[in-house]
């Protein structure tokens, strides 16, 4: 790839973008925010009101309680038959190993570009450093940085501290034992929500387990940088997740919005609570019970924010369908089969994730049948 500089003049911005990458201490820097950050006017609308959405303690779920289950799964079948958000607070989560992430992440993001841009992403994978994902999109650039990697634990292998150890070296291999640590503990979390979920629904709790127990998930670091124009830009736009379930922390900065009662409403953060959401392979999964959250992240002027992500993803070839008990109460059947793998690909290569991926996804999966039956 040329690693020369090249000048990229927008309508009303020279952009110095070197290799498809931002260099994000030169965009603060400017006056106004090049064109290509800047989003549609319906995407911007204020959320002037806080979500009340349920605060989940699953301390009595933990130790077995039954009645304390019952009382969880009854708040998480209404919070997610509305709006798919919930956030959970005695979840068993050391809290200092959420700030050892943060710290460890700061320790990468606060690098000198060029620094970063050797973990960049390489084209076709997922995995590694992307600058407003600006070698995948051309317009509404998410005013973000991200580190993204892997997470399975159906191997002896660290995986993501043997990451962290062959993609940033061993500066960060600190940060390789620390994310490690992390992500196993949202995996267990993740585990621990997919029971009580089965429960909210109605259907056995191990159900829908074995979807994940050999899955890879994906562990996303969020670094959206204070922006000098923020009523223009967005960190991450309006979404619904396409992965199954979302285990996010957010500092205290403060930048999530939902997309409930038909308005944008902010979610006050807590360092204790972990953010949770329906993502669409859930939302399939439930027979469209459960509605896969639509969510953004905003910018401020002042303070840069961070929010870790965990995307808990199925065994890529599983056939994903709604339990049968759920489809015969329901009468019909609201999804075809499909993998996470198909879907993973349609977002990746095709679709870019926003508020209606399920059904563009639906779309071309039946119509890619059509065209390539299967043998
Ligand atoms: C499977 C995924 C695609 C995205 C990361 C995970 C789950 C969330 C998706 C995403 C964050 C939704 C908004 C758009 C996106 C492009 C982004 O802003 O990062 C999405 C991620 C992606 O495609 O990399
Ligand atoms: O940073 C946040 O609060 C939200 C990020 C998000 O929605 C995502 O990464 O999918
Ligand atoms: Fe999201």
């Amino acid at each position: 790839m040329d690693s020369g500089l090249c000048l990229v003049s927008s309508l009303k911005h020279q952009t110095i973008v070197q290799n498809n990458f931002y260099d994000p201490s030169w965009l603060q820097k400017q006056r106004h925010v090049p064109m290509n950050f800047v989003w549609p006017k319906e995407c911007l609308v204020n959320a002037n009101e806080e979500l009340q959405a349920p605060l989940v303690d699953l301390d009595g779920f933990l130790k077995g309680n039954e009645e304390a289950t019952k009382n969880v799964a009854k708040l998480i079948s209404k919070a997610c038959s509305t709006h798919g958000f919930f956030q959970v607070i005695n979840h068993g989560v050391d809290l200092s190993l959420i700030g050892e992430a943060y710290n460890q992440m700061d320790g990468f993001f606060k690098q000198p570009i060029n620094r970063k841009l050797n973990a960049r992403k390489k084209k076709g994978s997922m995995w590694g450093y992307s600058g407003a994902h600006a070698d995948r999109f051309s317009s509404k650039l998410p005013w973000k940085e991200t580190l993204s990697f892997p997470f399975y634990d159906n191997t002896f292998e660290p995986v993501v501290t043997n990451y962290f150890d062959s993609t940033l070296g061993e500066d960060f291999q600190q940060a390789g034992v620390a994310f490690q640590k992390y992500c196993e503990a949202m995996k267990k979390l993740g585990m621990k929500l997919m029971e009580i979920l089965a429960i909210s629904l109605g259907v056995d709790r191990l159900h829908y387990k074995y979807l994940f127990e050999d899955g890879c998930s994906i562990m996303r670091c969020n670094y959206y940088p204070s922006c000098q124009e923020p009523s223009v830009a967005l960190g991450t736009g309006p979404h619904c997740d396409p992965t199954t379930l979302t285990i996010l922390h957010q500092d205290q900065v403060g930048g999530l919005d939902v997309f409930a009662d038909h308005k944008w409403q902010t979610v006050k953060p807590r360092s204790d609570a972990f953010v949770v959401n329906i993502g669409d392979t859930f939302t399939a999964l439930s027979n469209g019970r459960y509605k896969s959250c639509l969510h953004r992240a905003v910018v401020n002027r002042y303070k840069e924010r961070r929010s870790l992500a965990f995307f808990l993803c199925p065994k890529e070839d599983k056939v994903l369908r709604a339990p049968q008990d759920i489809v015969s109460r329901d009468g019909t059947k609201q999804y075809p089969d499909f993998t996470w793998s198909r879907l993973l690909q349609f977002t990746q290569n095709y679709y870019r994730a926003d508020e209606a991926t399920l059904q563009n996804f639906t779309k071309w999966l039946i119509s890619s049948k059509t065209t390539n039956p299967l043998p």
